[in-house]
């Protein structure tokens, strides 16, 4: 079991479209970003990221580089999920906390929950959903994102996950998964050696 955690925070502006969890929100302001500046899918990136030791969203998408102007943040999410696959995790649940003024959360928690959920291909059940004002803290103009992650093995080891990942041909997967667990089975003792899976079936 790995666990993550998130945070971001965007500063809301007029004339962009307020984008959260994926999803478009009537509201009239957006976040302002050098993305969307989807303040929850960057916290769960970062979660994600975090939980895997991977480092964070800006280490693989700088806001200096032009090519993440205006990007969907999907996109950053995806190779957080892809370095999780790679590290041998898959996602057991994850908890938000949204903090901002406006709009209020809860009545469109449902769509929020099922589109992170379609985004993270996990069921809507295995995502929370929370907000809360930021009374006290003067920050009225603020969207703060909270994000908490588990992992859980794959069941394959890591090193073999992550080699067998970056091996680009049948053959380089092969040599990996032999070096890693050796040729085959030693059963001498039988009178025969047992190949303890087939490496073909690996693709
Ligand atoms: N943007 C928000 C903020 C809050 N809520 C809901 O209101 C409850 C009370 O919030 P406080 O910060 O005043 O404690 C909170 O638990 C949420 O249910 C919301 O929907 N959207
Ligand atoms: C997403 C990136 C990349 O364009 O930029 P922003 O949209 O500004 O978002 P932020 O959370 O401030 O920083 C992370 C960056 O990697």
């Amino acid at each position: 079991m790995r666990i993550g955690y998130g945070f971001d925070s965007h500063a809301f502006t007029a004339g962009v479209p307020l984008v959260i969890g994926g999803l478009a929100i009537e509201h009239p302001e957006g976040l302002a970003g050098h993305s969307d500046g989807d303040v929850l899918l960057h916290a769960i990136t970062d979660a994600l990221l975090g939980a895997v030791s991977a480092g964070d969203i800006g280490t693989f998408f700088p806001p200096s580089d032009p090519r993440w102007k205006g990007a969907a943040s999907s996109v950053f999410l995806q190779t957080a999920l892809e370095e999780v696959a790679t590290a041998g995790y898959k996602i057991v649940n994850i908890d938000t906390v949204l903090v901002m003024a406006k709009p209020k959360i809860v009545p469109i928690a449902g769509e929020l929950r099922e589109s992170v959920a379609a985004l993270l291909g996990v069921k809507p059940g295995e995502v929370g959903i929370k907000a809360k004002t930021p009374e006290g803290l003067n920050q009225d103009n603020v969207a703060v994102a909270h994000v908490t992650v588990l992992l859980e093995s794959l069941g394959i080891p890591e090193p073999v996950g992550a080699m067998v990942a970056s091996a680009e041909v049948d053959d380089e997967i092969d040599v990996v998964v032999k070096t890693l667990v050796g040729d085959s089975r030693d059963v001498s003792a039988l009178g025969r050696k047992v190949t303890p899976f087939d490496t073909d079936d690996l693709t």
